[in-house]
């Protein structure tokens, strides 16, 4: 099922969770997240550990555990009630049988972890195409081979267990059990952990490549290089809250980034500045009121002690702007 024309294949609108802990104590992982992902757009979601961008996905999914309570809702093809289905208030029968795998695709974060140790690439690919697809043998071995194909995983591996590939290879297997749904929705969560640069980049360069006219790519990664690569749009998640959506292209180029947080992370790249930002997230389980990147930004007034709205783009009380500073390289 894709998106209505015109409609976003996701519309996430005030997404909030936290968690509850013992004492009355709550971690806000995700606090008012918004955005839209339009088919065929790749949008990054970048931050450091912690920020909340894995939760986000879990909401996404509806696999939160039970401590979690969410707030918002999540659009999955079209928005303002035209079709959409609300991923944060759909039934679990409702999001194991109809979303998971068919409407949103997840490309996890361990393969090793999400491919069955005691069975083949092959046989793991069979089952998904039988559940998902309905296809039955005769059909169901050739089936299976062209949905290696399709990640580029190689054929002749498909007998293989998991523990027999490598880090790239277990990569594409669980890409291509991802891919078999036809899912509008692609949900890359930290893809690319413990892969070798070019094993990054081919990875990302392969999910690009199945961003087609229907479907989309949430790209969640710590790996701004990877982001750059692929992403159409980025935002950039800072304790729980999404502080900056940008066009790929000006936040990578110029202007370059206008929140500090996300300028930070950019000047801490090794091929930049190799500059760390100074001090520590704060604690999500006591965020400040006003703007949580505060006690670490060098331009923080009194104005900040109030939380910024993230308006045009950038949630900040006097973002950067192209004006006041030079284009980066
Ligand atoms: N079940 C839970 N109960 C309480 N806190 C939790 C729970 N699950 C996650 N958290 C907290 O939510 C916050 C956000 O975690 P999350 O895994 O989303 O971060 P992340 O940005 O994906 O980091 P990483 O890049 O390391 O995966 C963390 O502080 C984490 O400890």
């Amino acid at each position: 099922m894709t998106a209505a024309p015109g409609q976003p294949v996701l519309s996430v609108r005030g997404l909030s969770v936290r968690f509850r802990m013992r004492g009355g104590a709550h971690v806000s992982a995700v606090t008012d997240a918004r955005f839209d992902l339009a088919p065929g757009e790749c949008l990054a979601l970048v931050g450091e550990s912690g920020c909340g961008k894995s939760v986000l996905a879990s909401a996404l999914l509806g696999l939160l555990p039970g401590n979690a309570e969410t707030a918002g809702s999540a659009l999955l093809g079209g928005s303002g009630g035209q079709g959409g289905l609300d991923l944060l208030t759909a039934d679990e029968r409702t999001l194991a049988r109809t979303v998971r795998g068919r409407r949103v695709g997840l490309v996890p974060q361990s393969p090793a972890a999400h491919l069955t140790p005691v069975r083949t690439v092959r046989s793991q690919l069979e089952e998904t195409l039988r559940e998902l697809t309905g296809v039955r043998r005769p059909a169901l071995r050739p089936a299976a081979e062209a949905a290696a194909e399709r990640a580029s995983f190689p054929v002749s591996h498909l007998d293989r267990y998991p523990h027999q590939l490598s880090g790239g290879l277990a990569q594409r297997a669980a890409t291509a059990l991802a891919l078999i749904g036809d899912a509008p929705l692609l949900l890359a969560d930290e893809p690319t952990t413990g892969l070798d640069r070019e094993l990054v980049d081919r990875t990302v360069d392969e999910l690009r490549r199945h961003v087609g006219d229907d479907r989309a790519l949430l790209l969640i990664t710590h790996d701004l290089a990877a982001a750059r690569r692929v992403a159409d749009r980025v935002a950039v998640m800072y304790a729980s809250r999404v502080v900056e959506i940008a066009a790929a292209a000006d936040f990578f180029g110029a202007p370059g980034p206008r929140h500090p947080y996300a300028r930070g992370l950019l000047d801490a790249l090794p091929e930049r500045e190799f500059t760390p930002i100074p001090g520590m997230p704060p604690e999500l389980s006591a965020l400040p009121d006003g703007c949580a990147f505060a006690a670490r930004c060098a331009g923080a007034d009194e104005t900040c002690a109030t939380r910024p709205a993230l308006t045009s783009g950038v949630a900040c009380h006097h973002p950067v702007t192209a004006a006041l500073e030079a284009p980066r390289a």
